[in-house]
Parts: structure tokens; sequence; C-alpha cells
């Protein structure tokens, strides 16, 4: 007979997290006087988009931080984009840029997110943070990945040697959270559209990640009993990318949609803004009259996390 499942509890660990949060940017505020600004950047209309950057402004100055809040029109190039993203490199109250994807197709999604600079970059979207979390180094990892890996320690739930299954390859979430894993000493299978055998590859599985955008995609009779199932899907009418509702009760743990990886997202790229903060603020200290160089000020960050 199995276990009861355990429920994977984002909003609960999300709450405890954020009331850690305000007891650090407390500190922040009393050592430097000064109150720590993450920008959040929505370019277009899209009403999702528009609700989650809500959700994070609101997370922010619940934990005591400012939220600045910059909403360009549909119709911005590429070159505006970059142009208002270099604005918040250069302002010394910004610590944390989040750029919400998806930008209207128009726009080079890809250059605009490495145009943050790495030290700014709390939402973990840069090729060089990738880059350096794929290698096991010291930088901010991508959100929704960084808030599924947190889920995991909190539950202490086996990972070395364990064979996970992502399904899907996106570079927020698919790619990032396949090398967590990996550096957690995972065996690791990535799975795209051109996977062959799928049901086949996922029945393989200790750990399932859906991570596809497709509703209900991943289907309970590709899931073996006893496996952790991590939904990083979210879609109308509270559904994921898991039929979680038909496989949880031979899980050996699960996150609910909504109320499990949603939640870390949001609270993770929280914390790794009050993270910057703090590095800033050290920084600062150590080497107060090198901060605008930008190679010396990145050393200094990567030593520092
Ligand atoms: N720059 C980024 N863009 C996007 C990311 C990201 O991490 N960085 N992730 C997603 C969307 N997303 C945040 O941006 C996000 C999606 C869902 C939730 C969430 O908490 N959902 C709730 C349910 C929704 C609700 O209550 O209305 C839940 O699952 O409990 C948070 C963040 C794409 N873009």
């Amino acid at each position: 007979m199995s276990n009861t499942p355990i429920l994977l509890d984002g909003k609960a660990l999300s709450k405890e997290i954020e009331e850690s949060l305000k007891k650090r940017v407390t500190n922040i505020i009393r050592q430097t006087g000064v109150v720590p600004v993450l920008a959040t950047v929505l370019v277009g209309n899209d009403p999702s988009s528009e609700v989650y950057v809500k959700m994070k402004g609101n997370a922010c100055e619940r934990v005591g931080m400012k939220s600045l809040r910059i909403h360009l029109p549909e119709e911005t190039t590429t070159g505006q984009l970059l142009a208002e993203i270099d604005k918040l490199n250069d302002d010394d109250s910004v610590c944390g840029i989040l750029l919400q994807h998806p930008v209207p197709g128009h726009i080079n999604e890809r250059e605009c997110f490495d145009r943050i600079a790495v030290h700014k970059d709390v939402d973990g979207v840069t090729c060089t943070g990738f880059g350096r979390i794929a290698m096991g180094e010291p930088a901010f990892g991508s959100a929704t990945p960084e808030g599924i890996m947190k889920l995991i320690r909190h539950y202490d739930l086996p990972v070395a040697g364990k064979h996970a299954v992502v399904v899907g390859r996106s570079p927020i979430l698919g790619k990032p959270v396949a090398m967590m894993l990996l550096n957690e000493n995972a065996t690791v299978t990535i799975c795209h559209s051109k996977t062959q055998k799928l049901p086949e590859l996922v029945k393989g599985a200790d750990i399932v990640v859906g991570a596809v955008g497709k509703p209900e995609f991943i289907k309970a009779d590709w899931i073996r009993d006893n496996a952790i199932v991590i939904d990083a899907g979210y879609h109308a009418g509270g559904i994921g990318d898991v039929e979680i509702s038909k496989v949880k009760d031979r899980a050996m743990a699960y996150t609910p949609v909504p109320g499990g990886v949603g939640p870390m997202t949001i609270a993770t790229l929280i914390m790794q803004t009050v993270e910057s903060a703090e590095i800033l603020l050290n920084s600062k200290a150590l080497y107060p009259l090198e901060v605008d160089n930008e190679t010396k000020e990145v050393e200094e960050v990567s030593a520092l996390l």
C-alpha cells in the first residue's frame, strides 16, 4: 500500500518566505535609508501578463519594497525596450529588473533579456545567469525553476540518483529546471515536441516536471505509482499541464494547480530581489568608489551570492 501523497503547498511556503523577507527588507532600509526597488516591465496588453505583473508588484509591497511598474505600448520596438532596460540598469535605486514574458512577437525578446545587467537579473532570464546555473556557479536562477527546487528542498524529497523527466524545453522553465535537477544529481531526460515515445519515457520517471504549456497534456496513465509530480502549467479553469486530479492519489508528492508552483515563482523573484539589494549594500560597503565598474561589480555580486 502506498503512503499518503504529500501536497507540495507552494501557497503556504511562499507565505513563510514572504514573512522572512519582511525582516531582511527592514534591515536593508535601516542600514541604507533606502527602500529597495524591483522594476517590472510589461509590454503590450496581454491580460494574463497584466495579472502576473500586478501580483509581483503587490508581493514586493507586502514585504516592504517598492515596485516601479513600467507599462509600454504594444507597438514598442526592440530598440525602445532596450533603451528602457538601459535606463533601469543605470538607475542605482533599482536592484532588480523583471521583463514579463512573452513580449509582443515583433520584439527580439532574447536580446532584451540579455540586456538586463546580470546583477539585476533577479528573474534569472539572461544567458549569463543560465550558463552560471548550468555550471553550478552562483547566480540568480530562473524564477519558476528555482521556486520548484525550493519546494523540493523544503519537503526534503529525494532527487539524487532519481530519473527526472522534464516535459518542455523553454529557456525560462524546461532548460533551467533540467540543469538544476542535474546539479542535484538527478538523471535528467528533457522531452519536447519532437520526442518519440513520450508516454514510455514519462513512465520511467521518478520525478515528472510538466513544463510544456498545454492543458493536461501529460496523461495520468503515463505516470508511475509513487512518482513526484511537479506541474508548472497554469491554464484557465485552474488546470495545469498534468492530469493531476487523476494521478495525485497514487503520487509520492504533487503540486496542486493553483497553489503549487505559481506562488513559488513570485516568492522566488521577490527573494532574489532582496538578495540583490543585500549584495549591492555589501558591495557598496566593500567598494564604495568602484560600484560603477561593471566587471568588478559582477565579480563582487558573484562572490556574495
Ligand atoms: N519574466 C517572466 N515571465 C513569465 C514567468 C516568469 O517567471 N518570468 N512565468 C510565467 C507567468 N508567471 C509569472 O510571470 C506566473 C504564472 C502564474 C502564477 C500564479 O501564482 N498562479 C496562481 C494561479 C493564478 C491566479 O491566482 O490568478 C497559482 O498557480 O496558484 C504566478 C506567476 C510566464 N511569464
